[in-house]
């Protein structure tokens, strides 16, 4: 048997091409490549082993026929196009705690050095100045941290701060009220977090929801002498306004570990600017996180490549052999209503149950519960897969309710997801067509019948004569070309779904002229 091959693209610790030499397969390493020359070489490879620097592109999945798997040594996935990689069968794993430490410690380090401005202080002292009266710093202890993320990297630094005496708050809509006390912190939403935060620090993944999340509208509200800490991803911050208001004071410093397009541009307009520091990412870079992370990423994918062992995937479930062809279409329908029911509920996230009725009543119900939450929490967090949902979910204190109801309903096998949101309950069902074909079947109350796929638009509105074309004007004129088209509704002239399936993704903007549409009630994009 050829052994498969792997190729390590980014700069990483040695033990990584050992543990893949060890395990039975042939490795290079060449890093630094751009994505010219990494297309013209990554055809050859089943196994591609990444940090953040190599972006994994649909024109780099496109020229990889053989790759079967890319591994990331780290947490954040945001270079790697997963629904691309997904669509083409390849499997993503990344390893979701060996560096969260470290990059915990390097908050806690930019915090302390704006502080009491230990770059700039060191700067003037080795060019031969004695600054001593330049720099006044403040004490940390009894100082208010709002931290906005209290996933696994907010949740250390929430301790560590602790230890320095400061009060921890924290933004976070899937922290509990329950695991917010276990911390010792306090739950808040966002605007209080920042009228009363002395220091911010920033642990979120980027997505749709966090883009942006200190946008200029938010920094200028923001507690005067704020100062904040970015340790997670750039994007989440408005660069720009940034530095006009650590020039207005109204920032009191910034100090980022991660920019929006990395490296920065030499000219960046925060470089130079009173009371920013930066660091060129690296929240990871210490030696202990470095080993942890070549070691697991190389396992997981010497593993698979050699086992079919999966481990850490994030589009992949865990499963037995025996298992899987029964339950593989479960758990796509799983996801699929658990991400739709995780896209159209907001608020706090308290209670999720999973209803498996007829044939799906006598299976295993781990891995569709699995599946539910991997789909719910998706847009919370980049780690998050079937195999660790459930954990994650215990974790930040979510109560999973799974109930089996032996007897048949109208459908043969149904499975439903209802969440506890601040507006009440909130359920959907779906079915398997032919047992094979995962399908919607009521949502919110209202019957009907969907496939969940690719880009979708979901509105609700009053049933009357004329909607429908109108809906179809607006997407024709934008030059949305809808697929499918599936209608429901509680009574004649009564609340309506109109649930369709486009070819191109639906803009906010796109989203906000339907919303105008008389009739319509509500309005969101959905993707799958
Ligand atoms: N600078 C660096 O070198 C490193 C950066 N990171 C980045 O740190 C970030 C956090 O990593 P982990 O803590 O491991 O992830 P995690 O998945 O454990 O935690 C993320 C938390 O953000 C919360 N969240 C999601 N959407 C939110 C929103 N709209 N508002 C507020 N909170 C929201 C989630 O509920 C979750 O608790 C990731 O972006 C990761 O890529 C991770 C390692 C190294
Ligand atoms: O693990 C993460 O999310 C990181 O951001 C670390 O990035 P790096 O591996 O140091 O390029």
């Amino acid at each position: 048997m050829t052994k498969p091959k792997v190729l390590i693209s980014d700069k990483m610790d040695p033990n990584a091409a050992k543990i893949f030499a060890e395990r039975g397969c042939d490795v290079d390493v060449i890093t630094g490549k751009t994505p010219e020359e990494l297309k013209a070489i990554i055809g050859q490879y089943d196994g591609l082993a990444i940090r953040s620097a190599t972006k994994v592109t649909k024109e780099i999945l496109d020229a990889a026929p053989n790759l079967k798997v890319i591994g990331r040594a780290g947490i954040g996935v945001d270079n790697v196009d997963i629904p691309y990689a997904s669509s083409k069968g390849v499997v993503v794993m990344n390893t979701p705690f060996g560096n969260s430490i470290t990059t915990a410690e390097h908050a806690i380090a930019m915090i302390m050095a704006l502080a009491r401005q230990i770059p700039e202080a060191d700067r003037r002292t080795q060019a031969g100045e004695w600054p001593k009266n330049d720099f006044m710093g403040i004490e940390v202890t009894g100082k208010t941290l709002g931290l906005i993320g209290a996933g696994n990297i907010g949740s250390i630094v929430a301790s560590r701060a602790q230890g320095l005496k400061m009060k921890v708050i924290a933004y976070d809509p899937f922290l509990t009220e329950d695991r917010a006390i276990e911390m010792g912190i306090e739950k808040v939403d966002l605007d209080t977090l920042l009228s009363r935060a002395d220091f911010v620090s920033l642990h979120t993944p980027l997505t749709d929801q966090t883009r942006n999340i200190l946008s200029r509208e938010r920094l200028e509200n923001a507690k005067p002498g704020i100062r904040i800490v970015n340790c997670a991803r750039g994007g989440l911050i408005d660069e720009v306004a940034l530095k006009d208001l650590l020039l207005s004071g109204q920032v009191a410093g910034a100090a980022l570990d991660v920019f929006e397009k990395e490296p920065p541009a030499p000219d960046h307009p925060l470089f130079g600017t009173p009371g920013f520091i930066c660091t060129p990412h690296l929240g990871a870079s210490t030696t202990e996180a470095q080993v942890n992370v070549a070691l697991q990423v190389a396992e997981q994918i010497s593993d698979f490549l050699v086992n079919g062992g999966v481990t850490n995937a994030l589009n992949m479930p865990s499963l037995s052999a025996e298992e899987a062809p029964k339950l593989k279409p479960y758990m796509a329908l799983a996801e699929k209503l658990g991400s739709l029911v995780g896209q159209l509920s907001h608020g706090n996230l308290e209670k999720i149950s999973i209803e498996r009725e007829g044939a799906a009543a006598s299976l295993n119900g781990k891995p569709i519960t699995g599946a539910v939450l991997a789909g719910f929490m998706r847009r919370y967090s980049d780690s998050v897969n079937m195999v660790n949902a459930p954990y994650l979910a215990r974790e930040r204190g979510l109560d999973v309710r799974e109930v089996r109801h032996d007897r048949e309903g109208v459908y043969h096998t149904l499975v439903r997801v209802t969440v506890e949101t601040s507006q009440g309950p909130r359920s959907v069902a779906g079915t398997l067509f032919g047992d094979a074909a995962p399908r919607l079947v009521e949502i919110f109350g209202i019957g009907i019948e969907a496939d969940l796929a690719g880009h979708m638009l979901y509105i609700v509105n009053e049933d009357a004569p004329g909607f429908i074309g109108r809906i179809g004007t607006l997407l024709g004129q934008a030059g949305i070309n809808i697929g499918t088209f599936h209608l429901g509704r509680r009574q004649a002239g009564g609340e309506a779904v109109l649930l369709l399936s486009v070819d191109q993704p639906i803009n906010e903007e796109l989203v906000q002229q339907a919303a105008k549409i008389e009739g319509v009630k509500m309005v969101k994009a959905l993707e799958f």
